[in-house]
C-alpha cells in the first residue's frame, strides 16, 4: 500500500528540491491544486513574518530535498478556486453543502501573512514521515502569550491528514487524541513530526509529537485515525 507514496505525493503537487507544482497531466489528487496553481501563490515559502528558527528549519530541509530523501510540499489557500467536482464524485449524492463555497478557503491559509498559521511541510517517502514546521501568529492566542489548543489541534490534524493522504488518497479524520504537555509560546517555531503507523483496509493510523525547534521541549503528542473515502458512499 505504501509503495505508491512517492507517485501519490507527486500528484498532490509536491516537488523534490523545489517548490514548484508538477507539470504534465494532472492526476485525481493534483486537480485539487490545479486552479490555485495558476496563481502560483505557494504559501509554504518564507515570508517576512517567519522567525529565524523557522527559516533555518526550512533551509535545512530544502537542502535535504536535493538528494531526494525529503520532498517539499507546496501549500495554497484554495480561495475561490477549489474544484469541488472530484470531491463530489466521491460521494453518493454528489452534493456538498455549497452555500458558502464561493468564499471558501483552506482554514490554515485563511489568515493574513504572519497573523495565523505559518507553516511548511516536508515528506520522507522511505520513512512514511511528514514533518511540519509551524509558527503560530498572534491571532491564534489562547492563554495570554500562548497558542490556543484548537490552533495546535488544527495544525496537528493538517499534518497527520497530509501523512494519511499521501499514503492512501482522500481521507477524513475519524478521531484525534491529543495530549497537551506544555504550552506553546506564540510566535515560536515548532516541529510536528508525524508518521503513518499502520494501514488496515480504509483505516490509516497516524501519530505525531510537537517539539520546540531545538527539540528539547515536547509540547504535545497525538494519535489519530483517518478513513479513506469510499467512492460513491454518501458522507451525509
Ligand atoms: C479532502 C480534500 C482535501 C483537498 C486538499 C487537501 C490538502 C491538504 C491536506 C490537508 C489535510 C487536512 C486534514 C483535515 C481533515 C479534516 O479535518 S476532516 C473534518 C473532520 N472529520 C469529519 O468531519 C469526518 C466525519 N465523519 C465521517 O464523515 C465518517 O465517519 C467517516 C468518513 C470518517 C467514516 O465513514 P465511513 O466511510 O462511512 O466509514 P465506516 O464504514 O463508518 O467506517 C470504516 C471503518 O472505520 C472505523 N471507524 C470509523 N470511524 C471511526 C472512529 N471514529 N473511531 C474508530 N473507528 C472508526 C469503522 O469501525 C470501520 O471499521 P471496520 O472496517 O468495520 O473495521
Amino acid at each position: 500500500m505504501l509503495r505508491s507514496c512517492a507517485a501519490r505525493l507527486r500528484t498532490l503537487g509536491a516537488g523534490r528540491g523545489g517548490a514548484r507544482p508538477p507539470a504534465g497531466n494532472p492526476g485525481p489528487a493534483q486537480r485539487w491544486f490545479s486552479s490555485e496553481k495558476l496563481s502560483a501563490n505557494d504559501r509554504s515559502l518564507p515570508n517576512p513574518s517567519w522567525n529565524k528558527d523557522l527559516r533555518l528549519l526550512f533551509e535545512q530541509f530544502m537542502k535535504k530535498c536535493e538528494d531526494g530523501s525529503w520532498t517539499h510540499m507546496p501549500s495554497y489557500s484554495y480561495k475561490n478556486t477549489l474544484s469541488t467536482q472530484d470531491f463530489t464524485t466521491l460521494i453518493r449524492d454528489g452534493k456538498l453543502p455549497n452555500k458558502h463555497l464561493s468564499q471558501a478557503q483552506l482554514f490554515t491559509r485563511s489568515y493574513e501573512e504572519g497573523l495565523g498559521f505559518e507553516y511548511v511541510m516536508f515528506y520522507n517517502d522511505a520513512e512514511n514521515r511528514t514533518i511540519c514546521f509551524f509558527q503560530g501568529g498572534p491571532y491564534l492566542q489562547g492563554a495570554p502569550g500562548f497558542l490556543h489548543g484548537g490552533a495546535i489541534s488544527t495544525m496537528i490534524d493538517a499534518t497527520l491528514g497530509t501523512s494519511a493522504m499521501i499514503a492512501v488518497g482522500i481521507v477524513m479524520t475519524a478521531n484525534l487524541n491529543i495530549t497537551f504537555k506544555r504550552p506553546i509560546p506564540l510566535g515560536s517555531a515548532v516541529v510536528i513530526n508525524s508518521q503513518v503507523d499502520k494501514i488496515e483496509g480504509r483505516k490509516v493510523f497516524v501519530s505525531c509529537n510537537v517539539r520546540s525547534a531545538d527539540e528539547k521541549t515536547v509540547y504535545t503528542e497525538a494519535t489519530s485515525l483517518f478513513i479513506k473515502l469510499e467512492p460513491g458512499k454518501s458522507l451525509t
